[in-house]
């Protein structure tokens, strides 16, 4: 259904099912998948081997907790190693200074930086209640300083009107100090995009940033550049002491891998995400869900939250009781499971997801909700004797049930076959507990959950 790193690595570990500990020889092909998911992700290939390196010295001895699979354990450790990579906490803004705040943005051409102005301003705002002014110093794009007094005046926010025959050093000047004069607690400064080998521009914004002295220098980079990030974060880093990073465009098909190099090689957190074109599109950057997306868990989390939601539990576990009473597993408690799985949209998703699929491995009727009907027509068409016992269905029953059910005989078949299949399925819940492997799925997921 998908192909996420998690489920990659929970499937070429595998065949180590009852070893208890990684070893380097056990790894070796998941270690492969990892560097390949990484790559993939658009991970630079220095970043990819020092990370390889962390995760090998922490997976090989480590010990397999027993009530987790060794996929489950490896990608717990990858997961922490992605997240102590991407820094281990949230990242707020700081702002405690002498007002007003000053927060500098910078970036080259059309990475976001206006935008991300306005964003910021409402999420203050939001978060704070500050009184925040903006300014812009884009002396060079006719438009700018028009398309932030637009956006400023959208968020009713105000703004410090600026022209485009002004230095921007002279705008940045004036502008604090109409700040200071109306006690705003907050000054925003948007400057031109800029290439950090413009050397021109380069010693601009060392100029404005010297001058202003801003508690916060954000880099406001397009996630989308890929690789040549990397490069340009650098370079800036170089002429101006960034305080931190904001990954724009990250809505797009960008591959998430530039924030864990962006962090590894600049060093400098990742402060925020912009997640859309709205205002209100900006997150505070959590380096756990960053990790779930370059893990391809989001998916994961989505669906378990989806079972968490739709899920009768008191059927669920009605039915673990009774199995664990001894009860067998009969058609009846079939019929209450196909309408749990109706609402969560497919036997077979449900199947692969919570039985590692290892004793289901066909369709039962093709893994459509239309599936699901069709077992519960079948099933309806028997008798209370044969839904209890459904090895006394012979030829002439099938036919009726058949024609009672508007299916095949072909379908009832297939259906009675995967019985025993479904019946080991149910033995592994009545053994383990159904919340038992969902808290196994459970503890690889993020505390956020
Ligand atoms: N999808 C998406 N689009 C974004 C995001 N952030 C900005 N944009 C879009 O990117 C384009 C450029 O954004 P601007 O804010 O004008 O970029 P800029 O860096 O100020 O551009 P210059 O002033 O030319 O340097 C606009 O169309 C924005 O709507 C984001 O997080 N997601």
């Amino acid at each position: 259904m998908f192909s996420s790193l998690a489920e990659r690595l929970s499937k070429s570990l595998r065949n180590i099912i009852n070893k208890g500990r990684l070893t380097e020889d056990n790894i070796k092909d998941t270690i492969r998948e990892v560097r390949k998911a990484l790559l993939e992700a658009d991970v630079t290939l220095s970043v990819v081997k020092k990370f390889i390196i962390n995760v090998k010295k922490k997976a090989i001895g480590h010990e397999i907790n027993k009530s987790f699979t060794p996929g489950q354990e490896f990608i717990k450790i990858v997961r922490n190693e992605l997240i102590l990579s991407m820094g281990d906490q949230d990242n707020d803004l700081n702002l405690s200074t002498q007002p007003p705040a000053i927060i500098l943005i910078i970036g080259l051409q059309g990475a976001g930086k206006t935008t991300t102005v306005a964003k910021i301003a409402k999420w203050i705002q939001n978060k704070y209640k500050k009184k925040i002014l903006i300014t812009s110093t884009d002396v060079y794009r006719a438009a700018a300083i028009k398309q932030l007094e637009i956006l400023s005046s959208q968020i009713n926010i105000n703004f410090y009107l600026s022209n485009i025959n002004q230095k921007p050093i002279n705008i940045t000047k004036e502008a604090i100090q109409h700040a200071k004069l109306k006690f705003y607690d907050i000054l925003l400064i948007d400057t031109a995009g800029r290439l950090h080998i413009d050397e021109k521009m380069m010693n601009e914004i060392q100029e404005i940033q010297n001058f202003s002295n801003p508690i916060e220098t954000l880099l406001v980079v397009d996630s989308m550049m890929g690789q040549d990030a990397i490069n340009m974060a650098t370079n800036f880093n170089k002429y101006l002491s960034i305080s931190g990073i904001i990954l724009t465009k990250t809505d797009s098909d960008s591959r998430s891998g530039i924030a864990l190099s962006m962090r590894y090689i600049t060093g400098k957190s990742i402060k925020f995400i912009g997640t859309g074109e709205k205002i209100t599109n900006l997150e505070i950057f959590h380096p756990e869900r960053m990790a779930d997306k370059i893990l391809g868990m989001n998916k994961v989390i989505s669906i378990i939250k989806d079972i968490e939601e739709k899920i009768n539990k008191s059927d669920i576990q009605n039915l673990t009781k009774k199995l664990k009473q001894g009860h067998d597993f009969n058609l009846n408690d079939f019929l209450m499971q196909i309408k749990e799985m109706k609402k969560m949209g497919g036997l077979n998703y449900f199947i692969d997801k919570f039985s590692n699929n290892e004793i289901l491995s066909n369709n039962l009727l093709g893994n459509d909700q239309n599936a699901l009907n069709k077992i519960e027509a079948i099933i309806y068409s028997m008798t209370p004797k044969e839904r209890n016992n459904p090895s006394i269905i012979k030829g002439s029953r099938k036919r009726r049930i058949s024609l009672g059910s508007g299916t095949q005989i072909q379908d009832i078949n297939k259906l009675l076959k995967n019985f025993d299949n479904i019946k080991k399925i149910m033995k592994k819940i009545k053994n383990n507990g159904i919340s038992k492997i969902m808290r196994n799925i459970k503890n690889i997921l993020p505390k956020h959950l």
